[in-house]
């Protein structure tokens, strides 16, 4: 018998293709230009798209992202995970608990919690989640996030100690992305700085340059901001 494959989420830049930032842009383009700069994990988040179009555009942006050998996740919505072959789903306090989506989309799918500290952090862990994602690191306009900005130091206490892989969400951008790679986390999520970008595929590689720099920066000094 085979024993299933779960993809590994790759490290480094992570892209919400995000329909609530720039919005009149169609989902399918701001996909092509992510991954055009070559984005190797994108979350499509959809909170304003109505259910039918939701399912054909997550069906045209995962199949998009296979064709890239992109990670595609999909926020939320485990039935739309499942119907349109996504590797995983993200789900937070107001979508299905970890467990369930675990339970739907069964082991080789990726399954990410969004935590706010390191207590939540060992419950995603528990609750079968692969990685967690860790904010708002910084302020950021594009959700308005029920919790304290941790900042820097207070993200970096909860990488050192996690027992999952991090994702740093929440005001991320080219100026602060080497410094969120150098605290040692798996990966820095962004959605308004590399959707807003004139040239999108041009951000999204700049921005991934950065947190390569910031990373490696890291592993040469072990690792502390
Ligand atoms: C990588 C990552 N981390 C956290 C979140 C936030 O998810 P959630 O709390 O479910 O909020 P919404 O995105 O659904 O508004 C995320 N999407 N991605
Ligand atoms: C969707 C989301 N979740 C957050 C959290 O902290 O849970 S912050 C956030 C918004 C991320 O967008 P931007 O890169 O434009 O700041
Ligand atoms: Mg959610």
């Amino acid at each position: 018998m085979n024993t299933p494959v779960r993809p590994s989420l790759p490290r480094g830049l992570y892209v919400l293709c995000d329909d609530t930032v720039r919005p009149e842009l169609p989902l399918r383009e701001k996909a092509a230009g992510l991954l055009a700069g070559g984005a190797r994990v994108m979350q499509l988040r959809m909170k304003r798209t109505p259910p039918r179009e939701a399912l054909a555009a997550a069906r045209e942006v995962v199949a998009a992202c296979r064709r890239a050998g992109a990670v595609c996740l999909v926020n939320d919505r485990v039935d739309l995970a499942l119907l349109s072959g996504a590797h995983g789903v993200h789900v937070g306090d107001e979508d299905l608990p970890a467990e369930e989506a675990r339970a739907l989309l069964g082991p080789e799918a990726l399954v990410g919690v969004t935590v706010r500290g390191l207590e939540e952090a060992r419950a995603a862990r528990a609750a079968g989640a692969d990685y967690v994602g860790l904010g708002p690191v910084f302020g950021t306009t594009t959700k308005q996030v029920p919790a304290p900005v941790l900042g820097l130091e207070g993200f970096a206490a909860v990488v050192r100690a996690s027992p999952l892989p991090v994702v740093g969400i929440g005001g991320v951008k080219l100026e602060n992305i080497a410094s969120l790679a150098a605290t040692g986390t798996h990966g820095g999520a962004v959605a308004s700085d590399a959707l807003l970008a004139e040239d999108i595929a041009e951000r999204v590689r700049h921005l991934a340059a950065a947190f390569d720099r910031g990373a490696q920066g890291a592993s040469l000094v072990g690792g502390d901001v």
